[in-house]
């Protein structure tokens, strides 16, 4: 007969001794394996019948061989299956050993197992990198719109809840780590969505992880603000103070505060102030102030300069290390206003406000900051009727949920952009007021209960989150201390003051320049017409040395005829005229004093040279005399006999002065008494009494020489002198000196660029420089001059 081992196998498992000892098996019977591997069992003489000689003797042995046959039967059956089974075990493990080395891991698959398990790491790095990126995006954009960050904390069902048979609402979903989901009485799921979610399983330690960044900008000069807000007994203290063995936010930030300092202390200059105040009924209390349990002093809300709320008043208290602060913050914490209410036992009664001053001052550049970070407690939204309180309790809870209510107005005209913001509706909004809609960057927490017996108090936590999460209040900026500000900007109005005091002077300076440039003009000017005169004046000289030389010569041929023609007594005869009057050779301007005429006065003889010269005068026959004069003397004589020559001229002409050189026509100053060295000897004579003598000639010298030094203030002053400078060289060699005031331009141009305001620039200077003005005395005689 041929069994399938495995049903032979478990019905000899499942066959009791009787059923065993029914069946003969013969010992030797051996199990054998199959072609397909089956065990085939071989019955090879179980058939007794027939073959067996009964006797007593072999019935008694027969009946003890029957006692132990089944035992025996059974060793060997199980032998069998043993053997059987170790067989078994070793077919199997060589198909193993086969299909480990031969088909399964093999060398391709074991290959194409590592590059997957590559790709599968690469991928999970990309991964991580995107998702870190798109986080840094994601804030970048929170930062730039100016969006409130919210953070949902979620705490787990405490002790009482469970003994309620309370169940959690609130779903999280682990792979999305700024979602979650409440769900409803009636089942559905609602989604909310914020910057981040915390559960009931997340520890201090993963909160602040996410807070970090934000608080820590308070150190690179940014104003932060951290509030923690929800429904009563969710958990804000917790996350903002913590306990001893689990430190919330506010240790925590003074701690990473302190340590990013100490690291930064080569670059950075840091000091820190804290500052420790309650909202409590709508009255600011100092909670760092000594004996603060008495009633301490009234504290209000002022704005600063800068924009911020400042309270005058509040202690500032400047801390070294976190175990200062850790027992500032206890002692703060100990006097706040406490109270048991059903929904905890120790419920915040105020809305608690603890104020860090990060005072910043760049070691490199000498920059400095001053930046706030506010970490805020607030009292717990609670419902009255629910929380069942009266008396004291009932009217806190009335400021508490009217405060609270204002920050959700606030909150409501944020988000809807109206112009009017109601910040001043309660103590806590006018402090928030720069953290909600100013430049600094915000970060609400809100807290929930997990409780079915919370979920309509959640729900109204959830969408007023909601809502701050969609307040745009713009980029938040960095805050320059205000005391730097006020620096600079006195630094600024000095700059300006002086830039203003420079462009006066540089206008000072450019119009000397131009006044000092138009002065050497006229000096060059007057040096060159200096010039033009004196070779003028020589030529004139010349010229009227010819004409008294032929004066000369007709005289004394008219009075050699007289002589001839009409005879008189000698005695009659006039006397020559002598030299009575020397004069210096006319070549140049000298101080040299001419010598004065001892002789007769000049009227008379030249009244009568005049009449001699209008009966004759003819030029060819003076010329004549003149060539044939015997010596240079009569060269000599004096001005009177030149002038006789001329065309008699009436009474008035006669003391005329004539007009010969354009210097007198520019500037016919009667009053200025210019001289000459003729006109000083005249002078002399003049304070000496004496009458000075009529000569047109001097006179027309003087109007000459006064017009050519009257615009220089040495000459006027000294008018009755010459000019040193004359005396020295009687030349123009340099500028005369200056003296301001002394002397007013009369030039057109010299008036107009005086008064003209000027604008500094080289451009206009060099315009200025290369722009020749009309000399005050034409260079060549105009119809004036003579
Ligand atoms: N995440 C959390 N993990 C463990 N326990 C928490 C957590 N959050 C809150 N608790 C516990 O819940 C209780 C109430 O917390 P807490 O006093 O901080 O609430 P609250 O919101 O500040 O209440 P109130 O507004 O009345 O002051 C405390 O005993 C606190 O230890």
């Amino acid at each position: 007969m041929l069994l399938n081992f495995e049903a032979t196998n478990d019905q000899a498992m499942d066959m009791t001794p009787e059923d065993n000892s029914a069946v003969l098996l013969d010992c030797d019977s051996k199990p054998t394996l199959s072609s397909d591997s089956g065990l085939i069992i071989e019955e090879t003489g179980n058939s007794v019948d027939g073959d067996i000689v009964s006797n007593n003797t072999d019935q008694e042995t027969s009946l003890g061989q029957e006692r132990t046959l089944p035992i025996l039967q059974k060793i060997m059956d199980l032998s069998s299956n043993i053997e059987y089974l170790k067989k078994e075990h070793r077919v199997l493990s060589d198909q193993v050993k086969d299909m480990n080395s031969d088909s399964f891991l093999s060398p391709e698959v074991l290959g194409i197992l590592k590059h997957l398990n590559n790709q599968y790491g690469l991928l999970k790095t990309k991964y991580l990198e995107e998702y870190s990126e798109r986080k840094r995006l994601y804030n970048e954009v929170i930062e730039l719109k100016g969006n409130i960050r919210v953070f949902l904390r979620c705490r787990p069902l405490n002790q009482v809840e469970v003994a309620n048979g309370c169940t959690s609402v609130v779903e999280f979903d682990s792979s999305q780590e700024n979602e979650m989901h409440i769900i409803s009485s009636d089942s559905s799921k609602k989604q909310f969505k914020f910057d981040h979610v915390f559960g009931p399983q997340n520890s201090q330690e993963d909160v602040f992880a996410q807070t970090k960044p934000v608080v820590t900008s308070v150190l690179d000069g940014y104003n932060v603000c951290i509030f923690a807000y929800g429904q009563t007994g969710t958990g804000k203290t917790f996350t903002m103070e913590g306990t001893p063995e689990n430190r919330g936010v506010n240790y925590r930030t003074l701690e990473e505060l302190f340590r990013i300092s100490r690291e930064r202390s080569k670059i950075m200059n840091y000091e820190l102030y804290v500052s420790m105040l309650e909202v409590y009924n709508e009255k600011i209390r100092d909670l760092l102030a000594e004996n603060s349990n008495q009633p301490s002093k009234r504290l209000e809300i002022k704005q600063a300069a800068d924009g911020m709320q400042e309270v005058p008043g509040l202690i500032e208290a400047h801390v070294h290390g976190t175990e200062e602060v850790w027992e500032l913050l206890k002692s703060g914490s100990r006097v706040r206003s406490v109270g048991s209410t059903n929904a905890n036992e120790l419920s915040s009664r105020s809305h608690c406000l603890l104020r860090v001053t990060v005072k910043g001052e760049n070691l490199i550049n000498g920059q400095k900051t001053k930046s706030h970070l506010w970490l805020v407690d607030l009292a717990g939204s609670e419902r009255v009727g629910k929380i069942e309180v009266e008396g004291e309790r009932l009217k806190e809870s009335q400021f508490i949920n009217k405060s609270l209510s204002a920050l959700g107005d606030v909150v409501s005209a944020l988000a809807s952009k109206t112009g009017h913001i109601p910040y001043r509706n309660s103590k806590v909004t006018h402090m928030l007021q720069s953290s909600l809609g100013g430049d600094c960057k915000t970060l609400m927490f809100v807290q929930i209960s997990p409780s079915t017996a919370d979920l309509g108090e959640t729900l109204c936590s959830l969408n007023f989150a909601s809502r701050v999460r969609g307040i745009e209040s713009g980029p938040a900026r960095k805050q320059a201390d205000p005391i730097e500000i006020l620096k600079y900007k006195q630094m600024a109005e000095k700059l300006k003051h002086d830039e203003k005091e420079t462009k006066k002077l540089q206008d000072n300076l450019q119009s000397l320049q131009l006044r000092l440039a138009a002065r050497e003009h006229i000096c060059r000017n007057l040096q060159e017409k200096v010039r033009d005169l004196e070779s003028q004046l020589a030529e004139e000289r010349k010229i009227r040395l010819k004409q008294e030389t032929r004066a000369f010569a007709s005289l004394s041929i008219q009075s050699s005829s007289l002589k001839q023609a009409v005879e008189k007594p000698k005695t009659e005869r006039k006397p020559p005229l002598g030299p009575s009057k020397l004069r210096l050779p006319l070549r140049r301007i000298t101080n040299v004093m001419p010598v004065p005429s001892p002789t007769l006065p000049q009227k008379s003889v030249s009244t009568k040279a005049f009449m001699m010269a209008s009966t004759k005068g003819k030029e060819n026959n003076t010329l004549r005399t003149m060539k044939a004069a015997p010596n240079q003397k009569a060269f000599l004589q004096p001005r009177r006999m030149s002038v006789a020559v001329r065309a008699p001229p009436t009474t008035a002409e006669f003391l005329k002065p004539k007009r010969r050189v354009s210097i007198a026509t520019l500037r016919p100053e009667p009053s200025l008494q210019m001289t000459t060295p003729l006109h000083t000897s005249s002078s002399h004579f003049k304070n000496g009494s004496a009458i000075p003598r009529p000569s047109f000639v001097r006179g027309q010298r003087k109007a000459r020489y006064s017009s050519l030094f009257s615009p220089l203030p040495e000459l006027k002053n000294t008018s009755e002198t010459t000019p040193t400078v004359m005396r020295s060289s009687s030349k123009f060699m340099g500028s005369p000196p200056i003296q301001p005031g002394s002397w007013k331009p009369k030039h057109p141009t010299v008036v107009a660029l005086q008064r003209k305001t000027l604008v500094w620039s080289p451009l206009k200077f060099k315009a200025m420089t290369n722009y020749r003005r009309p000399s005050l005395i034409p260079s060549q005689p105009s119809t004036d001059m003579q």
